[in-house]
């Protein structure tokens, strides 16, 4: 049996964000943590520093709310200024036409089902936005040729990056089906913590709630 130690990868979704709590359709917008964002990511934070992890490397999406949630772990966990990659292909899903609407306006509008299908199915996108598929076709590439690596060679990675983004990442990860990924969610702050093999299967996932 291969030891798995060091081959750590971290993903957390941002804190709450103003858009979250507005309850409005984010996707590639920009706005910031809300005060209870900012305590959630403080939390995930001393939740790793207690679990012991030290990162190697930090990837983030170009987004504030992924940025913020990153920098306030870093500091709780003592590694402010680790080097620290940042790239669009870790951004939320592009909502498109639904982006700054109000979930509940939208609901009654198209309706509770319609709106169900395009914010958790796998592959129908929103008007002008990309589905959960869309969003996996720039993450999972991004994840095996820049992220990955750094993990098998030993690394202790940690992405904080967003909801769908991170859906379409632990989809892949976790080898669920189209059906299976649309009932899952994923909470804020809440680090998840994966062990790899050195086949980069997945050895162990753990969640880090309080
Ligand atoms: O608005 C968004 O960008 C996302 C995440 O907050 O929302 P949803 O959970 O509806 O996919």
């Amino acid at each position: 049996m291969s030891s798995t130690s060091n081959r750590t990868l971290v993903l957390v979704r941002h804190g709450q964000s103003e858009w979250n709590l507005k309850n409005l359709f984010t996707g590639w917008r920009d706005p910031g943590l809300t005060e209870q964002g900012v305590a959630e990511a403080n939390a995930a934070g001393d939740r790793l520093k207690a679990a012991g992890l030290h990162f190697d490397i930090a990837f983030t999406s170009v987004l504030s709310r992924a940025q913020r949630t990153l920098d306030l772990i870093l500091d709780r966990t003592g590694q402010t200024g680790l080097e620290t990659i940042r790239d669009q292909a870790l951004n939320e899903r592009d909502y498109g036409d639904l982006s700054g609407l109000n979930k509940d306006d939208a609901r009654a509008k198209w309706g509770e089902e319609q709106v169900h299908v395009w914010r958790r199915s796998y592959d129908v996108p929103p008007p002008g936005g990309e589905s959960l598929k869309d969003t996996g076709a720039r993450v999972w590439p991004y994840y095996i040729h820049t992220i990955q690596p750094r993990v098998l060679a030993g690394g202790t990675v940690i992405v904080a990056a967003h909801g769908n983004s991170l859906r379409a990442l632990i989809m892949a990860l976790d080898g669920l089906t189209g059906e299976e990924i649309v009932s899952r969610e994923l909470a804020t702050g809440v680090p998840i913590v994966y062990r790899l093999n050195a086949d980069s299967t997945v050895a162990s996932k753990d969640v880090l709630d309080a």
